[in-house]
C-alpha cells in the first residue's frame, strides 16, 4: 500500500511477545471524568474541528488512509490541529502504516496520539509509546485483531467496534456494544460503531466505556460535521453521567498541549 519502507516498519503482528500490563487499577492518576470522554473523528476543516472543541470533544481524529473519503493531507491535518485548544487531543488514525510515515505526520502536524487501526505489530505500537507518542490500538469484535490481542498491545486505551463495512473503521456499522461491557471493565475502552447522537446512550449504558468515538453518526457528508449533530451528541454523553454511579472515570486522551486534564 506504499506506507512504510524499513524493515522495522513491518505492519504485522508478532508473536512471542510480553503481554500488556495495561490495565485499570488504584494506581492510575486521581483525575476522574463525570461521564465518557468524546472524540469525533474524520475532521478535514479546521473551523469545524475548532467547532467540535468548543462545543466539549476531548480529542479530534484525522484520518491519514488514502482509500477513506475523509483522508487528510498533512497540510489540512496540521490546519486542523493548529485550531484546536491546548486540551484537546490531535489523533491520527493510521491503517498498517509504518513507524516512520506515522513518526513523520506526528511531528508535521503536531498530534499528541496515533489510532492504529489495521493489523499492525505490538512492536510498532511500543515504539511509538518510546517516542512519548500517545497510542491507541483499534480491536475488533468479529475481527482482527480481536478483544484477546490487549494482551499484547500496550495503549493508553483500546478502540473497539464490529469489523463490519468496506473501510477498516467509519462504516456507520451499530453491533451490540453491550459486548464490550467486560473488557471496558478491565481496560480503558474507547466504544466506536455506529454511534448517533439518537443512539449513544443507549450505547453508554450498555458498554460502560471511558470514551465514545464517532464519525459517521455526526456528518452531513463524509468528512464534513453536522455541528448541531455534534452538539446533541455531547449533550447525550454528558447527560450519562448517572451510569457511573458505582465506577470511577478516569480521562484516557492526551491533549496536545501535553497535561491530561479531567
Ligand atoms: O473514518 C474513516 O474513514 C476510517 C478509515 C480507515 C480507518 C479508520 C477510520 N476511522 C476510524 C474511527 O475512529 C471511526 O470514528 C470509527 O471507526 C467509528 O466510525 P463510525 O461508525 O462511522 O462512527
Amino acid at each position: 500500500m506504499g506506507f512504510g519502507t524499513e524493515p522495522d516498519d513491518c505492519p504485522v503482528m508478532q508473536e512471542g511477545l510480553e503481554p500488556s500490563k495495561k490495565t485499570l487499577s488504584m494506581s492510575e492518576p486521581a483525575m476522574t471524568c463525570p461521564y465518557p470522554q468524546v472524540k469525533i473523528c474524520g475532521l478535514t476543516r479546521p473551523h469545524e474541528a475548532a467547532r467540535c472543541a468548543g462545543l466539549g470533544a476531548d480529542a479530534i481524529g484525522l484520518v491519514f488512509f488514502p482509500q477513506s473519503p475523509r483522508n487528510v493531507t498533512p497540510e489540512q491535518a496540521g490546519a486542523v490541529v493548529a485550531a484546536l485548544p491546548e486540551s484537546v487531543a490531535a489523533v491520527g488514525v493510521f491503517v498498517e502504516a509504518g513507524f516512520s510515515f506515522i513518526m513523520s505526520r506526528v511531528e508535521r502536524c503536531g498530534l499528541s496520539m496515533v489510532q492504529l487501526h489495521g493489523r499492525e505489530s505490538p512492536r510498532l505500537a511500543a515504539r511509538l509509546t518510546a517516542e512519548g507518542v500517545g497510542v491507541i490500538k483499534a480491536l475488533f469484535v468479529g475481527g482482527r485483531p480481536g478483544l484477546t490481542a490487549v494482551q499484547v498491545f500496550d495503549a493508553d486505551a483500546y478502540l473497539v467496534e464490529c469489523a463490519r463495512g468496506p473501510l477498516p473503521g467509519g462504516n456507520a456499522m451499530a453491533w451490540d456494544w453491550g459486548a464490550a461491557r467486560d473488557f471496558g471493565a478491565h481496560h480503558p475502552l474507547v466504544l466506536a460503531g455506529g454511534l448517533s447522537p439518537d443512539n449513544v446512550g443507549d450505547a453508554i449504558r450498555a458498554g460502560l466505556p471511558a470514551a465514545v468515538d464517532v464519525s459517521s453518526g455526526v456528518e452531513a457528508s463524509p468528512g464534513r460535521k453536522d455541528t448541531d449533530k455534534v452538539a446533541r451528541l455531547i449533550a447525550a454523553v454528558h447527560g450519562s453521567a448517572r451510569h457511573y454511579a458505582a465506577r470511577t472515570l478516569q480521562p484516557v486522551f492526551r491533549p496536545k498541549g501535553g497535561a491530561l486534564h479531567a
